[in-house]
């Protein structure tokens, strides 16, 4: 019986996911070629299926990986219900983004989801149609303005990239979105509200929640241990 990690494809969520598996003590067996996309953990009952990061989260949500290295920020936007289908093994200490809720810097008198609401509320009548919001975290957003801010009209923009961009080509009014540096929104004239970051993400270590045989239970117990004890 064999479990399956996926870990991230490219770039430093890669190289960072290899380096803690390492440290852990695990020696992930070298891909034939960069483009191979699967390969093993040396004596362990271990298979590596190289992903995008969404697509683990995804993957991860349907069952069809064992475990996997990820976004909190993935996990939770991308599996409905999250909880009930993901666990979270381990926070690794990389990939460390917050996802916020930023408004224009013109906003003088917007500080607070508060100050947002008030906005939200007048925004019809002065302008004849609702806030928008572009973003590609529908999920958090959602939860956030409505759930825990007890906002409700709004209307979500879809967007799939240069989210920032979006207040100023017109596209939207504010903006949820990553932020690291916080460069991409100060270049763009936007600012975080006071009580506006909704997560601070991380990589993690993440379990998928199914029924698996004893051994498979034991692996991947054993590759958590050997994390979580790096
Ligand atoms: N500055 C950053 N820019 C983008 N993602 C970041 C940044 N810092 C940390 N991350 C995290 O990296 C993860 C996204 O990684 P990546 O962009 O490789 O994912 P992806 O959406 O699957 O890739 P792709 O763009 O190929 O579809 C998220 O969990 C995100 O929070
Ligand atoms: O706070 P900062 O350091 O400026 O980083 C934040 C930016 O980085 C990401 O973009 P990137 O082009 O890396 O990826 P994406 O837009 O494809 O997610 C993210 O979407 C932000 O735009």
């Amino acid at each position: 019986m064999t479990i399956t990690l996926a870990l991230p494809s490219k770039g430093r969520l890669k190289e960072e996911s290899l380096a803690v598996l390492t440290k852990a003590g695990m020696k992930v067996m070298p891909q034939t070629d960069e483009r191979s996309y699967r390969t093993r953990v040396d004596g362990l009952d271990v298979e590596i299926a190289f992903l995008s990061a969404s697509e683990i989260a995804r993957e991860l949500g349907n069952g069809t990986v064992d475990l996997g290295v990820t976004g909190e920020d993935l996990v939770r936007e991308t599996i409905p219900d999250w909880e009930k289908r993901a666990a979270i093994g381990a926070r690794l200490g990389f990939g460390r983004a917050d996802v916020v809720v930023a408004v224009p810097e013109a906003w003088l008198d917007v500080d607070t989801m508060a100050d947002l609401d008030d906005v939200a509320a007048e925004f019809r009548q002065r302008h004849g149609r609702r806030l928008r919001i572009a973003t590609k975290y529908w999920r958090l957003t959602q939860q956030f303005f409505s759930s825990q801010h007890g906002i409700q009209v709004y209307r979500i923009v879809e967007s799939l990239g240069a989210t920032e961009g979006a207040p100023a080509a017109g596209s939207a009014d504010v903006i949820v979105d990553i932020t690291s540096t916080g460069s991409t929104l100060r270049a763009n004239h936007l600012k975080i509200l006071d009580d506006g970051v909704i997560l601070q993400s991380q990589a993690c270590m993440v379990q998928a929640l199914k029924p698996r045989s004893t051994e498979d239970d034991a692996t991947l117990q054993a590759v958590l241990a050997a994390i979580n004890g790096r």
